[in-house]
């Protein structure tokens, strides 16, 4: 069985407090988008492991028991008793993005161990398991645009859609740790609330939909900060960094023509049109 987990984009961050616990409370807006990674579950009849990983695509950091799609097989394993599964990650999505691309691949992992093995676990149970395994995971359970609060884990729908707009996508060669850019914010509470700019036309969020990380991330690496100036050059109606980075995207008119720009060696670029969700 196979599918094809998708990538996310923050639109505007707000992030409000810290708690006791050093997390902190934020507001942000997910947003899917097609840039996929594809994964696969096979019964596995040879060994005796409950779990082989294959990898292909981009390289993933560290071992096979702490990737994301593993650790989502053990969660339900260790409730269910599976049966032992071959796995195949084909990565496309950058790590360290800002696109969510790990708690994409576990969301949709439990997502493909409930439909293989007819476990017949609703919605709800699988974000609550996904929030088991990071903070933005669960978004990816019904995979539609979502105003999130909390830690990034309270979730209401939005009416929001970016059809008739074209996405370009630049992730530069640089890798933002998402702990590190949370310990330089100064926590605030936003002037606006995000949900009431994201009922205005995309037009007119520029100056008022934040992303809070750019304030700590640009000054450490303003090589970011130059992507986003650039998109709005070539035109962007709304330019932004993705939750801590290091992407940026640029939301531009339908019919804009993209140039090709040279932003550097080892850099990701995606471009496309959105269509409805
Ligand atoms: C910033 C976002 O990208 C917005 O989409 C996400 O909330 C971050 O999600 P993520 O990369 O999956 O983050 P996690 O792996 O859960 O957390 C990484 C680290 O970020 C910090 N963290 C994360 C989420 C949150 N609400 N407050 C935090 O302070 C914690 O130090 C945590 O150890
Ligand atoms: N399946 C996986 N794909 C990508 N990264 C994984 C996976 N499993 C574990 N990881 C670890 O998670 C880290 C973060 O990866 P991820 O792709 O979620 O990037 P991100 O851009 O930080 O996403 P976010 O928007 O959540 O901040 C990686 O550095 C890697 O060590």
């Amino acid at each position: 069985m196979l599918t094809f987990p998708n990538a996310k984009i923050n639109l505007g961050l707000n992030i409000t407090e810290k708690r006791p616990d050093g997390y902190h409370n934020l507001e942000t807006i997910f947003y899917p988008v097609l840039i996929e990674d594809a994964l696969e579950i096979n019964i596995l009849n040879e060994g005796n492991g409950k779990f082989r990983l294959h990898q292909a695509g981009l390289e993933i950091e560290g071992e096979a028991e702490s990737n994301l799609v593993v650790k989502a097989y053990k969660l339900l394993d260790d409730r269910f008793n599976l049966p032992p599964v071959e796995i195949h990650l084909f990565k496309h999505i950058p790590s360290g993005a800002g696109l969510g691309g790990g708690s994409a691949d576990a969301a949709f992992m439990l997502k493909l161990l409930n439909n293989k093995f007819e476990l017949g676990l609703p919605d709800d149970t699988l974000e609550e398991y996904a929030a088991k395994l990071g903070a933005d995971c669960a978004f990816f359970i019904r995979n539609r645009p979502t105003y999130a609060e909390g830690i990034g884990n309270i979730f209401s729908p939005l009416p929001l859609s970016l059809k008739g707009y074209q996405i370009w996508l630049v992730k530069p060669d640089i890798f933002v740790s998402t702990r590190d850019a949370f310990a330089k914010i100064k926590p605030h509470h936003p002037e606006m609330s995000l949900k009431e700019i994201a009922r205005l036309p995309v037009e007119e969020w520029n100056g008022r939909m934040v992303n809070d990380f750019e304030e700590s991330v640009f000054p450490q690496f303003p090589a970011i900060g130059e992507i986003k100036k650039e998109m709005y050059r070539q035109g962007a109606v709304y330019a932004s960094m993705s939750g801590s980075g290091s992407s940026v995207y640029g939301l531009f008119k339908e019919d804009a023509v993209l140039p090709e720009v040279d932003f550097g060696e080892k850099v990701f670029v995606y471009k496309s049109q959105f269509t409805d969700i």
